[in-house]
């Protein structure tokens, strides 16, 4: 099949355009490269551009008549940020996301995948496992601008008899385990990015963020999910669309199934990787939840996905993943 990806540049974009070549489907990339580096796009068909222009959406739709499905990635993603500068998440992640929907809708590309996030949910840190239908409450703009377009999506699709499906992510590691992508920021804000770039700097102090969360350990909990296993759960997702003869919107957990401390996390990093790392524990972040996990029963049953990498592949792949990332760019910059 012939599919668009937006933000095919990114982290998670371009580790599904390898999944999706390695399956023998046709990527075709849309992408800003406000973030994502351009040595991601090498070799794709690609496309520079905005998800709200819509006469790029045009161009490319017409272009490619055979475009079969839309997997929409491109966003804003940083939590922070979208607590300062939440008009600025809501025109990019769901009034952009509106503009390519509509464009797809037109062009008679009925079947669009989208990238929503755990931190929809109201996450109190319980040994429950939340289910697509548990409930929400998204503390950041960034999560509420994916909450409000998930249900754009939905009744967009009823609409126009499309299929829609929001796939929630629960928290990504690792990298292709190709090595063709990988985290790429030199500065990261997320957990396994801190630590990394710690462990391949020779060591250092680690903050863990807060111990008094209503946790088995007291630091919050996530659900870590290797970033290849994620991809794979798009490649069941789009035969599963591509199956279906009537409109359809679905909801799906993507995680691994298991809730992780912070703290123990953060151990299985120092046993992983030998690091002189030294863990402390600090203040809260603002805007942090306790966390939780993901129940993944609906991706299982109706998908037939299910995750097979582990925690500690997650880590080794991050950690292979930065020393040909940094030996790359060095050698980029050298050049330059
Ligand atoms: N990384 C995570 O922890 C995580 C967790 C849950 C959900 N998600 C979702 O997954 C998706 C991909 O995340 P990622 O980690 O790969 O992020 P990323 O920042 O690495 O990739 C996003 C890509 O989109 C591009 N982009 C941004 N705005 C654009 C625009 N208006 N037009 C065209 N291109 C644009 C960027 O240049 C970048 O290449 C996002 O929708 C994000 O909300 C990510
Ligand atoms: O130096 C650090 C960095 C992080 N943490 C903690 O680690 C946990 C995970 O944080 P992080 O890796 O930043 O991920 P989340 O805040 O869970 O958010 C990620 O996961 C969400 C999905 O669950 C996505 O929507 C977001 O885009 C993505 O950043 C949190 O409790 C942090 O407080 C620390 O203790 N120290």
């Amino acid at each position: 099949m012939k599919i668009l990806v937006t933000g095919g540049a990114g982290y998670i974009g371009r580790t599904v355009v390898s999944a999706l070549l390695d399956a023998g489907h046709a990527p075709v990339v849309l992408d800003s490269l406000s973030i994502g580096p351009i040595e991601f796009i090498e070799g794709l068909i690609f496309y520079k551009g905005d998800i709200g222009d819509s006469q790029i959406l045009d161009k490319i739709f017409y272009d490619h008549p055979d475009l079969e499905a839309v997997m929409h990635f491109a966003a804003l993603i940083d939590v922070e940020e979208s607590m300062r500068l939440p008009s600025l998440y809501y025109s990019e992640n769901l009034f952009k996301a509106q503009i390519l929907l509509n464009s797809a809708m037109a062009a008679g590309v009925n079947r669009f995948l989208f990238s929503s996030t755990a931190a929809v949910y109201k996450a109190g840190g319980s040994g429950e496992g939340l289910q697509e239908n548990s409930p929400v409450d998204p503390l950041s703009a960034y999560a509420a601008s994916k909450l409000m377009f998930e249900r754009v999506l939905a009744d967009t699709c009823q609409e126009h008899g499309a299929v829609g499906m929001a796939l929630r992510y629960f928290n990504p590691i690792g990298a292709d385990p190709k090595m063709r992508s990988g985290a790429y920021r030199d500065d990261p804000s997320h957990l396994l990015g801190r630590l990394t770039k710690l462990s391949t700097r020779g060591g250092g102090l680690f903050s863990i963020f807060g111990d008094d969360y209503p946790t088995r350990d007291g630091t919050p909990m996530r659900d870590f999910i290797h970033v290849w296993d994620l991809a794979q759960a798009h490649i069941a997702a789009l035969i599963f669309m591509a199956g279906l003869r009537e409109s359809r919107f679905e909801v799906m957990n993507v995680g691994s199934g298991a809730g992780v401390t912070v703290r123990e996390f953060a151990q299985t990093f120092l046993e992983v990787s030998g690091a002189p790392i030294d863990v402390v524990v600090g203040r809260r972040r603002p805007g942090d939840s306790a966390g939780a996990f993901a129940d993944t029963s609906r991706a299982r049953l109706v998908l037939g996905w299910s995750p097979h990498l582990s925690l500690q592949q997650g880590i080794t792949d991050s950690l292979t993943w930065e020393e040909i990332w940094r030996a790359r760019s060095h050698k980029s910059k050298g050049a330059n």
